[in-house]
């Protein structure tokens, strides 16, 4: 089956890469049917996740939606800005464990997302699915196939050798801290019980920062994006800084779904947000049964880290 992505404005470029203008089809080809249908953009979508149920849904009677809802209670009471400060300043360390890209890659066949609504399969079928329905539309973009495979890499913040950290200090969507919680991010009721909900310096539409100032001066809740940022900048990657903001900002869908807290941004976010948005649909369609052959594409991957990545990362 063939999906239709949304086109970016012709035009328009991001800072170090430019979007391209021609048109995208995600295309999901492992042999299976999925029912397609047409959103109101006149895109064809999945229609549903492995469990037949429509992407992110977070109100649809399934096997996941209390775990997932449980999930969402406990990250948003305890992610505050005193502890996303915190767990910035330790794991900017990067003094834990010292290993490749691609044996993390490996690492990642242990960890199980209790967040995700849309996939119960082991996170690395999830990082090779995304990666190759990315290489198939943009086979000139090998940044953006090394991005695909290494975004969600930070989960490995669930083992014990990393600090063995709960799912809800680690997965899920993200959203900005410092300011007020908005009305769409999931489960919001939640953050009433959050120490942040009612400090007058928190809880205004800019609370401590300032229109424009940039996402890089925004404190996000801590997870497996901001952690993975960390490690390919301060590994000194060569990745596009396009790259890094999807690495950084992938879980964000306050803002690449719902556009809120766009007031924030400055130019060259702007810019690398039409490069996170083209990401995403691959991101989350892509998800499914169908395995990837993992030592097929193995070489291919390995001369993309080669190539962006040092042979040995701090972590
Ligand atoms: O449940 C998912 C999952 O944890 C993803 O890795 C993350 O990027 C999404 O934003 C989140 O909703
Ligand atoms: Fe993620
Ligand atoms: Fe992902």
């Amino acid at each position: 089956m063939t999906i239709l992505i949304e086109q970016p404005e012709r035009g328009l470029q991001a800072v170090d890469k430019k979007v391209p203008s021609e048109t995208r089809e995600l295309v999901l080809d492992g042999g299976f049917v999925v029912p397609e249908n047409t959103n109101n953009a006149g895109f064809f979508v999945p229609e549903s996740n492995s469990f037949g149920h429509s992407f992110r849904d977070y109100e649809a009677e399934s096997e996941r939606k209390e775990s997932v809802e449980e999930f969402y209670r406990l990250n948003h009471i305890n992610q505050s800005y005193d502890f996303v400060k915190r767990m910035r300043e330790e794991y900017g360390k990067l003094n834990r464990v010292e290993m490749s890209i691609w044996e993390c890659c490996e690492l990642l066949n242990d960890v199980v997302d209790e967040s995700d609504p849309d996939l119960d399969e082991p996170q690395i079928e999830h990082l090779l699915q995304t990666a190759e329905a990315i290489r198939k539309d943009y086979p000139d973009e090998d940044w953006l196939h090394l991005t695909g495979l290494i975004h969600d890499l930070g989960k490995v913040l669930l083992l014990p050798s990393f600090g063995g950290l709960p799912q809800w200090a680690v997965v899920g969507d993200t959203h900005p801290l410092g300011c007020a919680f908005d009305e769409s991010i999931v489960h919001h009721k939640y953050f009433k019980d959050n120490p942040d909900y009612n400090n007058p310096a928190y809880n205004t539409k800019n609370g401590i920062y300032t229109e424009g100032c940039g996402l890089n001066n925004v404190m996000i809740s801590w997870g497996h994006d901001d952690y993975m940022y960390l490690v390919a900048k301060e590994n000194k990657t060569t990745l596009p800084s396009a790259g890094l903001f999807i690495i950084r900002y992938h879980s964000f869908y306050p803002l690449h779904k719902s556009g809120a807290y766009k007031h924030l941004m400055n130019e060259e976010d702007a810019e690398n947000l039409k490069w996170l948005q083209i990401f995403n649909k691959y991101d989350l369609y892509s998800k499914s049964k169908v395995r990837v052959d993992v030592e097929k594409v193995k070489p291919y991957y390995q001369s993309l880290i080669d190539k962006y990545f040092p042979a040995k990362l701090r972590w």
